[in-house]
């Protein structure tokens, strides 16, 4: 098996705060220009220093390198790993600066962000143009990966187990992150709607997979100022809603988050739960696929196909639901945010 032409994998992530006085700052890095109200700043803090100002996110990723390199050693791939993240040490700059010493020539980069939109696709672009464009690396981004079949049967497995800890007849609610309703129709292009047609499709894929008879599409970890119109329902007041309809149990699956970071933590760990209890509603919550050996296996199968296509072979691409695999380069007007014209990497 051939990683030609890649000579590197770049393990591309959010990042988060590791101790108390990270917090701020690393709220402002993620914040700078982008108009969330003060209050809602104070309110996001207290769940990081909740939680000792330490996110999980971190962990996860150095658990998820480990597995990268495990799989790639297993595989007798022979390739570095790096990692380097948007808003907090280890940054993407840093593992630039030693992927540039070390001599890499071409990285492919994947994302642990597996839908598309502004914020969890074109601002990633955004960042790795902005850090590699005046290197002399070449920068290629794997394919979204929502739609992957392994993603879509880790979620299934994820989703039957939650279901035995929650008893069967438990409503399944899949849970994504809220973005602006505008930011949603922007994704993949205007007038796409793409982010919440993948959520729609991914969730739709589970469900199937289980003959689930009723399942619904939730949001958390709403931002911005309330003036904005955010994608609904939140996942609170659908809680809410299903109690008035007589539910008994649920079982939340977080489809839109690739790790248990803050918002699984505590958005849908802490105060969803709390909801539902509140409302005497049966609770667990699926897993998300972390650093999963075969979530692992997936990133070296989009990484080999990849390199098979710039080889000027046609791979096949895996991929489940009527979505189709997303091509390995988005179009110039895909998920663009009329406030953020920053160039950005295909
Ligand atoms: C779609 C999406 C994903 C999923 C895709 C992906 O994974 O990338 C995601 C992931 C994450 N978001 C994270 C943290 C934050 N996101 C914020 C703000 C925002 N997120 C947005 C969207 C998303 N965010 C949006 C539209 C905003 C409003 C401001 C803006 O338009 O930019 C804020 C500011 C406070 C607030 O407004 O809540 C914080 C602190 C962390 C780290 C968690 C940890 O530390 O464990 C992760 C993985
Ligand atoms: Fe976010």
């Amino acid at each position: 098996m051939d990683a030609a032409p890649y000579d590197a994998l770049l393990l591309v992530s959010f990042g988060g705060p590791e101790k108390p006085e990270d917090v701020v700052p690393f709220l402002e890095n993620v914040t700078r220009g982008r108009g969330i109200p003060k209050e809602r700043l104070v309110e996001v803090g207290e769940h990081y220093f909740g939680f000792g100002g330490k996110s999980p996110i971190n962990d996860i990723n150095r658990d998820l390198l480990a597995a990268l390199r495990q799989d790639l050693a297993d595989q007798g791939i022979d390739l570095p790993v790096y990692w380097g993240n948007r808003n907090w040490d280890p940054y993407l700059a840093d593992a630039f600066d030693q992927m540039e010493a070390d001599g890499v020539q071409r990285v492919a980069c994947f994302m642990t962000s597996a839908y598309s939109s502004y914020s969890s696709c074109r601002q990633y672009r955004e960042n790795l143009f902005e850090v590699s464009h005046d290197r002399p690396i070449r920068v290629d981004r794997l394919r979204h990966h929502f739609n992957h079949p392994v993603f879509v049967d880790l979620f299934t497995e994820y989703t039957r187990a939650a279901l035995a800890e929650a008893g069967e007849d438990a409503r399944v609610v899949f849970v994504t992150h809220s973005v602006p309703e505008q930011m949603n129709e922007a994704s993949g292009g205007p007038g796409c709607g793409l982010y919440e047609r993948q959520h729609l499709s991914v969730a739709g894929l589970v469900a199937d997979a289980l003959d689930l008879p009723t399942w619904s599409l939730a949001y958390c970890s709403r931002s911005g100022p309330p003036s904005q119109p955010w994608l609904e329902p939140d996942v609170n007041d659908h809680l809410e809603e299903l109690a008035e309809q007589g539910v008994t149990g649920v079982v939340l699956v977080p489809i839109g988050f690739v790790a248990d970071h803050m918002e699984v933590v505590y958005d849908l760990d802490t105060e969803a739960k709390a909801t539902a209890e509140r409302l005497g509603l049966r609770f667990a919550r699926a897993a998300s696929p972390n650093a999963d050996p075969r979530y692992a296996a997936m990133v070296r199968e989009l990484l080999l196909e990849r390199a098979a296509a710039e080889r000027g072979e046609k791979p096949e691409r895996p991929v489940r639901g009527e979505l189709g695999p997303k091509a390995d380069t988005c179009p110039g007007d895909c998920c663009v945010n009329p406030r953020s014209l920053r160039p950005v990497l295909a």
